[in-house]
């Protein structure tokens, strides 16, 4: 097998990438990069991602870090299988590329800081700071009346079809619909409806049971200790 994908079931960055290539119908090895062993932040990790985070990819003697160029990868190098994530012609590219940027800039700041306060912290037992909740809910709730408008417009971001600018979302919105966040999406009917659509995909479905594996891993040895 040529691929491979380096990561962390936790990180959703990983996860979107582990979702193109499910997407794509691409079989690929998971490599599993244990984040609390540090061992990202040395070599041979480092060769693969200088910036000591995951997820990191190989496919042959070709790799790649920065999780949203890596699914541009997976959906350009394997064309021919699965779902199209990408289309060639200028315009709809365009507007798509627009959308990818959108997720990137206005959407996972906001979405990072929520999850890093409502989910992350709570694991590590720390509390959450509710002024940055508030702040980063308003936030995120201006950026999807946004999308509630663009949604009405077209079935996906990007136009008719699911692409790369709805696939970037998966992770971080499948880590706020579990926060008292998944409100705001719910009250705008677009964005709900596309939440549900997106999040209901077999792909991603399949992504998921790559985390709950993992949690279950932890459980098990927790019951074991
Ligand atoms: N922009 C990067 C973000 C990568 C990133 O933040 N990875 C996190 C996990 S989601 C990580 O490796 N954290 C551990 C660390 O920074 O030490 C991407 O999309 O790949």
């Amino acid at each position: 097998m040529a691929i491979k994908i380096h990561g962390s079931p936790f990180s959703g960055a990983t996860l979107r990438v582990v979702a193109a290539a499910h997407e794509k119908e691409v079989d690929f090895e998971f490599v599993p990069v244990d984040l609390r062993s540090g061992v990202h932040k040395q070599y041979p990790f480092l060769a693969l991602n200088p910036f000591g985070q995951v997820p990191a990819f190989e496919d042959g003697d070709f790799s790649l870090f920065e999780s949203r160029a890596i699914t541009k990868y997976i959906a350009f190098a394997y064309e021919g299988k699965g779902t199209a994530l990408v289309g060639m012609e200028l315009k709809p590219k365009v507007a798509r590329g627009v959308w990818m940027e959108v997720e990137a800039h206005q959407f996972d700041p906001s979405a990072s800081k929520l999850i890093w306060e409502l989910v992350l912290k709570g694991m590590f037992g720390m509390q959450t700071d509710k002024a940055i909740v508030d702040e980063n809910e308003a936030k995120l709730a201006t950026v999807l009346d946004v999308y509630e408008a663009r949604l009405g417009e077209s079935k996906y971001l990007g136009g008719e079809t699911f692409t790369l600018a709805d696939l970037h979302h998966l992770p971080q919105l499948h880590m706020l619909m579990g926060t008292r966040v998944k409100k705001i999406f719910d009250e705008r009917p677009h964005v709900s409806a596309w939440c549900k659509d997106i999040l209901a995909r077999p792909a991603w479905q399949k992504t998921v049971t790559l985390q709950e594996q993992a949690y279950q891993g932890i459980r098990s040895q927790e019951h074991i200790l």
